[in-house]
């Protein structure tokens, strides 16, 4: 079993995945453990949908419609959905509270994302958290059937990894300059 150290370095994103799925019941568990990051109050203050089939078509119509494209580049636009077998929109569903605001309330449901994509990685999945400029339009709102309040993180595009994942342990970033000494 690999570290938490491990995992995370060893995490990147596939663009390309197979059209094996994880099934719905494998979603329900590992979105109960990526449930269990921080969370300030306990508010849970997320939710995921899945989109799964035909239904993926709504991502990228309702992008397209949110950015005015008609005809072959809205075309272009809703293949794209299609690029993985499940998406997975994640909702920040803010609840009220004089303690939590906003903010920390979008942390919480980001930390789920992310929780999400190295769960997804683990089992064998890849994953790849995708958004669009549009990602918080009206039109997307609509589409997903968002309350009052929830706001689109955007989606995670999961399938069967294509190939074992390699060792891809690298660091991308200069530590050194993130890091500062108060
Ligand atoms: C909130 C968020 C939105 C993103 N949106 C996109 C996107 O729309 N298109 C894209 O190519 N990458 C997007 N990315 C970046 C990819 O998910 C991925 O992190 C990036 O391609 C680097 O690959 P790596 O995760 O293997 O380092 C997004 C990442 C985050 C956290």
């Amino acid at each position: 079993m690999s570290s938490v150290f491990d995992a995370l370095h060893e995490r990147r994103s596939s663009s390309k995945v197979t059209d094996e799925a994880p099934s719905h019941e494998e979603i329900l568990e590992l979105v109960e453990a990526a449930g269990q990051v921080a969370d300030h109050s306990g508010l849970a203050p997320w939710r995921v949908i899945e989109i799964r089939g035909d239904s993926r078509g709504i991502v990228g119509e309702s992008l397209a419609a949110a950015s005015g494209l008609h005809g072959h580049d809205a075309e272009k636009s809703i293949r794209k959905s299609f690029r993985a077998p499940l998406l997975l929109a994640v909702v920040v569903s803010p609840r009220p509270s004089v303690k939590v605001p906003y903010w920390e309330q979008e942390a919480v449901a980001s930390g789920v994302a992310h929780a999400l994509t190295l769960l997804l990685h683990e089992r064998g999945y890849g994953a790849m958290w995708r958004t669009g400029i549009q990602t918080r339009s009206d039109a997307v709102r609509m589409a997903h059937r968002l309350e009052p309040g929830e706001q689109m993180l955007g989606w995670i595009y999961t399938g069967r990894h294509p190939d074992r994942p390699r060792d891809r342990r690298r660091s991308r970033i200069d530590v050194r300059r993130h890091v500062s000494t108060l």
